[in-house]
């Protein structure tokens, strides 16, 4: 069976051999076998039970990124509560559809939406769904954010217009302007604001000696390791490789900017749609030793590299949806 359902993982796979699992607990994906090897690393110490966050695989970061943001204004009051990276990583999805299942792909459908516990942290209506699509040479990532607020009745629209049109005039003329601010408030109260960013840890034979290309010279990267603190930097150039610790947040990357991780004689190409940004992380022995969860030298086996969209918020209208990608493909292999 190309679709298989266990009590924690739904486990795709094509008649060629490729693979993939995701755990319902932060539609994580957990596995990703092409060319007969596996492309993600899991801490051989993660919890699988659902008590934490999957160490390794991709988790989802949502709707923030990183700690929760200092100086939030009202808009984030919520967000600004929220523990490191959000809530999709670590409750469970549902599989809500098989969207294809042939021979040369499969994929599948989870969704999010808030339960009482969710509401009780985050008060703002979503809808989150998340598209896992395995082929020969791609595993491809989409999630969808969806603001299922109601759009503004055409009572609300003429009432706005009408708003609008007294605002223009003196207030010799309409008596009074209070009516405007609030109608604004209204509609900045439903705008649903958010971070998104895949943290897919790659699996590597070295991590000392990869080689993270296409990044191009005269990016800004926020640099969080070293003495100064978390501080923005010009990027000089070259291939990025991890003879220290390296957690950099690459910030606007074009379109068609793949970053590519050599590892040896092997290529894996990250393209991206709508994540601008992107996150390259190994802690090394410095920090990974802390790290509870991490196995002993994990940092050794992985390269976190994760699309994001995490410099800037997010602001989605009633109605709306937002679609971010992250498709991984072998571009050589060994
Ligand atoms: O330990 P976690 O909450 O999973 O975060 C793991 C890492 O995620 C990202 O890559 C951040 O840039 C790092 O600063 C952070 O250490």
């Amino acid at each position: 069976m190309p679709v298989n359902k266990t009590a924690r993982t739904v486990q795709i796979s094509l008649p060629t051999g490729e693979s993939a699992e995701i755990y319902y607990y932060g539609a994580t994906v957990t596995s990703w076998i092409a060319g007969g090897k596996e492309r993600l690393f899991v801490s051989s110490k993660a919890a699988l039970d659902g008590s934490k966050p999957i160490r390794g695989g991709i988790p989802i970061c949502w709707p923030i990124f990183g700690p929760p943001p200092k100086e939030a204004d009202e808009s984030l009051q919520h967000h600004a509560k929220l523990s490191q990276h959000g809530f999709a990583r670590n409750h469970n999805w549902t599989l809500e559809h098989v969207v294809m299942d042939r021979p040369e792909g499969v994929s599948v459908r989870f969704a999010l939406d808030p339960t009482p516990e969710i509401v009780s942290i985050f008060p703002h209506p979503f809808h989150l769904t998340y598209v896992v699509t395995l082929t020969k040479h791609e595993l491809s990532t989409d999630i969808h954010v969806v603001n299922p607020s109601p759009t503004k009745s055409l009572t609300g629209a003429v009432s706005a217009a009408v708003d609008a049109v007294t605002s223009a005039l003196p207030a010799s003329v309409t008596g009074s302007d209070s009516k405007v601010p609030q109608s604004v408030d209204d509609a900045a109260q439903h705008e649903l604001k958010f971070q998104a960013l895949f943290h897919t840890y790659l699996a590597v034979d070295d991590a000392s000696k990869v080689k993270i290309k296409g990044l191009k010279q005269g990016l800004t990267y926020l640099d969080k390791v070293g003495p100064e603190g978390w501080i923005e930097r010009t990027w000089e150039g070259g291939d990025l490789v991890i003879d220290k610790q390296v957690d950099r947040v690459y910030y606007g990357l074009g379109k068609n900017e793949d970053v590519i991780l050599e590892d040896g004689a092997e290529k894996l190409t990250v393209h991206r749609v709508e994540l601008t940004d992107v996150t390259t992380w190994n802690p090394t022995a410095e920090a990974g030793a802390g790290i509870a969860d991490m196995e002993p030298n994990g940092w050794d086996k992985y390269v976190c590299i994760e699309p994001g969209y995490v410099k800037n918020w997010k602001t989605l209208a009633p109605g709306k949806e937002w679609i971010g990608q992250q498709v991984l493909k072998i571009a050589r292999g060994p």
